[in-house]
C-alpha cells in the first residue's frame, strides 16, 4: 500500500506483519510500512515494510546499489536535500510520522543522528566538533554544561583518553578511526535516539574497525543503531537484527543467527554464501 506523503486526508493503516510476520515484539522504535523511494522516475526502494526495536543493533545488507543507503537516509529525511528524490509511504519514529509537514527536520535529524561512510569533522578543534551541535540546539546555558557534555561524549564515543589533553587542536588532525569516534561523539552529543551508521567502518583499517564495532556494541545501551554495512561477518558481530534488500526491495529480515545460518528465502541464501553481491 502507497500513500502519498502530507495529504491530509489519508488514514494511515498499520498492517501488523511484514512479509506475514511481526519484525519486533514489542513496540517499534522506527517502523516503516509501504515506503518507496524515488530519484526522479527511478525507484529505488519499493514498498518497504520493517521494525527497527529500540536499543538494538539492525544491519541493512545486500548488493551495491540494492537502496540500503537510500532507505537508511529516509529514517532521518537525509533524502531531503537530494532535489529529485521523492519518498512515500509511511515512516515513524515512536509512532510519529516523520514526514508530515509540521515535523521540524532539524530536530528530527538531532533524534536521528547519522554518522556517514568517510569521517568528516568540521575544519575545527575537536572541542568545537563536538560542541557545535548542544550549542546550535540550544541545549546549553552554561560553558560548564558545554563542558559536561563534550567530555562525555568522547567519553562515550571512546575517545576521551586519547584526546583530553589536545581539544583545542584540529579534529582534522587525528587519525581516521579518531575521526570517526569524534563523529560518533558529534552525533552522540545532542543527545540522539537513532543512530544511523552508512558504512562507518569502509574507510577504516582493522583495528580502527574493531574500535568502532566494540563502540557500537556498547553505544547500543543507550541508543538504537542502525547500520548499513558491506560486510557480513561485521553485520553478524554488531548487530542483533538484519535486513537483506536486493534490487529495492526487503527481501527478508530477523534475527541475525538466523538470517545467517537460516534464511528462508533463496536470494538471502545466495547472498550470505557468496553466490552473488
Ligand atoms: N542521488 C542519487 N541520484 C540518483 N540515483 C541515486 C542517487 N543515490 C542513489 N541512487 C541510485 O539508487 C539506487 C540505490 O542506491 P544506494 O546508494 O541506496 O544503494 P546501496 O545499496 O547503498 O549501494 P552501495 O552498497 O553501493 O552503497 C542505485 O541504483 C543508485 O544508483
Amino acid at each position: 500500500m502507497t500513500h502519498l506523503r502530507n495529504d491530509p486526508e489519508q488514514q494511515h493503516e498499520y498492517p501488523e506483519t511484514t512479509a506475514g510476520k511481526p519484525t519486533v515484539d514489542g513496540d517499534a522504535k522506527v517502523a516503516a510500512r509501504g515506503a518507496n523511494v524515488f530519484y526522479g522516475a527511478k525507484q529505488a526502494i519499493k514498498e518497504v515494510s520493517l521494525d527497527i526495536a529500540p536499543n538494538e543493533v539492525t544491519s541493512f545488507i545486500g548488493p551495491s546499489g540494492c537502496g540500503k543507503s537510500t532507505f537508511l537516509r529516509a529514517l532521518n529525511r537525509m533524502n531531503d536535500i537530494i532535489d529529485i528524490c521523492r519518498v512515500t509511504g509511511d515512516i515513524r519514529l515512536d509512532g510519529e510520522d516523520i514526514y508530515d509537514r509540521k515535523v521540524d527536520v532539524v530536530q528530527l535529524r538531532a533524534r536521528v543522528g547519522m554518522v556517514f561512510q568517510k569521517p568528516n569533522p568540521f575544519p575545527k578543534s575537536i572541542f568545537e566538533n563536538v560542541a557545535y551541535g548542544p550549542r546550535i540546539h540550544g541545549l546549553v546555558a552554561h560553558k560548564d554544561e558545554l563542558d559536561e557534555i563534550v567530555h562525555t561524549s568522547l567519553e562515550r564515543a571512546g575517545l576521551l583518553g586519547e584526546v583530553k589533553d589536545r581539544l583545542e587542536t584540529p579534529g582534522t588532525g587525528l587519525s581516521g578511526g579518531q575521526q570517526q569516534r569524534l563523529c560518533i561523539a558529534r552525533a552522540i552529543a545532542v543527545s540522539p535516539e537513532v543512530i544511523l551508521m552508512d558504512e562507518p567502518c569502509s574507510a577504516l583499517d582493522p583495528i580502527a574497525t574493531a574500535k568502532i564495532e566494540e563502540l557500537i556494541d556498547e553505544l547500543r545501551g543507550n541508543y538504537t543503531i542502525v547500520i548499513v554495512t558491506h560486510s557480513m561477518q561485521q553485520a553478524a558481530r554488531v548487530s542483533q537484527r538484519t535486513a537483506f534488500f536486493h534490487l529495492g526491495n526487503l527481501v527478508e529480515m530477523g534475527d541475525t543467527e538466523t538470517i545467517f545460518t537460516n534464511p528462508e528465502h533463496k536470494l538471502t541464501q545466495g547472498y550470505i554464501t557468496g553466490r552473488f553481491g
